[in-house]
């Protein structure tokens, strides 16, 4: 089977002359399907292995229920969040997700610049399809932060930090659950390596150290160079030291599932830790993210801010999320099959009807506020 193809450059056409555009999440994901070729739309949707992971993540949602208060007059909501020493005016970012050229042309730029209309971070990553200063053009003046996989040349991992610092990103999330890509059967079945059409390579590719680095050892291609410094199984938690040093940024750890590595993250001094299997994209097997957080609430007790992903596909997930105690929730795929079914409107058209289902279903579980939400009480039955 092959694997080349062209980006998609025909997404915004699924918005119809009408201007709809598919309203639930599985209808998202079947225009995404439409729009893509089979072996780039499988590499967004699958998980590792049998799967496992994947389909618990949005299936363990369903275990839990809210009991909702009633009477609380709701006609104000506040659904803005205080965290890292800034406020955020709901509490949602968009996960970082590298290659988002494969769903649509303008990829991390579009999503940029939907991200800033509708008032939502997001978080750029490492392999992302164009570099931190274009995605910063694109997105001045809203908030963007930068997801980093250690490079095992350090000096490569060091310039990124500092050039999304200057561009003005907030805030450095450090990815521990990528040491090495995980087994991936659809993707090996579709031949399909994420980085080969060149569609992750836009940061690496105006990097002045990473380039310096290439012409030191010329019998290598920009993707295997990519590939061989971000595939990182030494990393550990004196890695986690170095980088304090070397940024003031907050940093936050993303793929935290253990409670004990969250109070050692406390220990060394991270700003956040975001409890995520990956969207069960790394190992089979492992807990899906929901029934992970509240032992982990628990222990972290308020000392750092809790973030969450994995499996959020509608207003209610979001809400439980919150309502276990974390403090904010990062939407993953979703926002790729509206990108792929819709370009830059059609992520700005998922994260409004998103918004709307998450402030629909606050008011009807009579909360006015996130602390309110917070102290909800959630139930698994
Ligand atoms: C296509 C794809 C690419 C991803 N790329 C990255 C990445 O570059 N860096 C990262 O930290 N996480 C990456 N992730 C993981 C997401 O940040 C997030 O943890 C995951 O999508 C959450 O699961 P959900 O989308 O099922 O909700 C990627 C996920 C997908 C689907
Ligand atoms: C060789 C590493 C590519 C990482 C691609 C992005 C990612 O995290 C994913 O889940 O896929």
């Amino acid at each position: 089977m092959s694997s080349s193809f062209k980006s998609n450059d025909h997404a915004v056409q699924s918005i119809d002359a009408e201007g709809n555009f598919p309203i639930s999440v599985e209808d998202m994901e079947s225009a995404a399907k439409q729009a893509m070729p089979a072996p780039a739309f499988s590499y967004i949707a699958s998980g590792a292995g049998g799967e496992d992971t994947a389909r618990k993540n949005t299936d363990a949602f369903k275990k839990y229920s809210i009991i909702p208060r009633l009477l609380n007059d709701v006609s104000n909501l506040d659904t803005s969040i205080t965290m890292l020493g800034r406020i955020y005016p709901n509490p949602f970012l968009l996960a970082p997700i590298g290659v988002l050229k494969l769903a649509d042309e303008q990829g991390d730029l579009a999503v940029a610049r939907a991200a800033a209309n509708s008032n939502v971070p997001f978080i750029q990553s490492t392999v992302s399809s164009y570099s931190i200063e274009n995605i910063a053009q694109a997105a001045s003046g809203s908030s963007k932060w930068f997801q980093l996989y250690w490079a095992k040349d350090e000096e490569i991992s060091f310039n990124m930090v500092k050039r999304a610092e200057d561009a003005g990103y907030e805030a450095i999330v450090l990815t521990i659950d990528t040491i090495t890509l995980g087994y991936r059967e659809k993707d090996l079945y579709h031949r399909f390596s994420p980085l080969a059409q060149g569609y992750g390579q836009g940061n690496f590719e105006s990097d002045p150290v990473f380039l310096s680095k290439l012409e030191e050892i010329h019998s290598r291609t920009i993707v295997e160079s990519i590939v061989d410094n971000i595939n990182y199984p030494a990393l550990d938690w004196e890695h986690v030291k170095e980088l304090k040093r070397r940024t003031s940024l907050p940093i936050l750890l993303k793929g935290i599932l253990h409670p004990e590595d969250a109070l050692r993250a406390i220990r060394y001094g991270v700003d956040g830790i975001i409890v995520s299997n990956h969207g069960g994209r790394q190992l089979d097997g492992v807990i899906s993210s929901i029934d992970a957080l509240p032992e982990i609430v628990k222990v972290v007790d308020g000392q750092i801010p809790i973030l969450f992903d994995s499996g959020v596909r509608r207003g209610i997930d979001a809400l439980k999320v919150l309502a276990f105690g974390a403090d904010a929730v990062l939407l993953g795929r979703p926002y790729v099959y509206s990108l792929a079914a819709g370009g830059e409107k059609g992520v700005e058209r998922f994260l409004a009807n998103f918004l709307q289902d998450f402030q629909t279903s606050m008011m009807l579980s009579g909360v006015k506020n996130i602390e309110e939400l917070r102290q909800m009480k959630i139930v698994n039955m």
